[in-house]
């Protein structure tokens, strides 16, 4: 049976005492989830740094990663207000997310930024949530070229080793819909051809995030490999939705 992924970034819409409570209604919906419980579905969530711990607490023998949301492109050393990968791997903490769209756009981070951290988790067993899409809205053609191209250049001089691409239209990003379906799935058969034909970059997978909830996985179909959730995971009902489409999707295609 195929895994497919339901990831969920925090971002920083949480202060300590609301994620605890976020973490313990999660808990409760992805405990009870048959999907998750068979490793049909795989869950990650990636909170605050500051809430890891008590993420961790929450989610004690339950199949459910955990992720930070960004890593540091350097080695430990001088670097302050850096974390690195090597202290995120000693961890436990399976992903990185790596050049979120906010993070491109609030902080000025290059590709060649994202490519350096992608390099650092690579290097040190992290699996990289690469953050992949096309600033405006333009026709799915372009954004394939776009992101495929981003791709490539996110990933200049990294070590050999799986990725999971998160494709996210910026402009899908906080939106009141998602990116059309089509759109979707023809950036994602994009992405995945390049993956597949990338020797280094093996086992490697494809989500879309941007305004994701219920319903979506379904329309999407086998044109990804999960979902990365944001806003609409805030109530837990909602991303036991999500886990419910995964679950019968990876059950629809075994
Ligand atoms: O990390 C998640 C994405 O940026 C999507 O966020 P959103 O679903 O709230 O638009």
């Amino acid at each position: 049976m195929p895994q497919i992924t339901v990831g969920v970034s925090l971002k920083a819409y949480f202060g300590r005492r609301q994620a605890r409570v976020w973490f313990a209604g999660a808990a409760a919906v992805l405990r009870a989830h048959e999907g998750v419980r068979s490793g049909a579905v795989e869950a990650f969530v990636i909170p605050t740094y500051l809430q890891l711990d008590d993420a961790a607490g929450a989610f004690a023998g339950i199949r459910v990663r955990l992720g930070v949301q960004d890593v540091s492109g350097f080695e430990p050393g001088a670097y302050t207000g850096e974390v690195t990968a090597a202290e995120v791997a000693e961890s436990g903490v399976a992903y990185a997310e790596i050049g979120h769209a906010e993070r491109r756009r609030l902080f000025g981070e290059s590709d060649a930024d994202v490519a350096a951290k992608a390099a650092a988790a690579l290097r040190h067993g992290v699996t990289p949530v690469l953050c992949l899409g096309e600033e405006e809205r333009t026709d799915a053609a372009g954004a394939a070229a776009a992101t495929v191209a981003q791709l490539a250049r996110s990933l200049a001089g990294a070590p050999a080793g799986p990725v999971l691409v998160a494709y996210e239209p910026v402009w899908a990003i906080g939106a009141p819909a998602p990116a059309p379906i089509d759109h979707i799935g023809t950036v994602t058969r994009s992405l995945r051809a390049a993956l597949l034909a990338d020797g280094d970059r093996s086992g490697s997978r494809v989500i879309y995030g941007g305004s994701a909830g219920p319903g979506l996985l379904t329309g999407l179909g086998g044109a990804v490999d999960g979902l990365f959730l944001g806003r609409f995971a805030h109530d837990p009902e909602a991303l036991g939705d999500v886990l419910d489409e995964a679950y019968a999707l990876a059950r629809s295609a075994s």
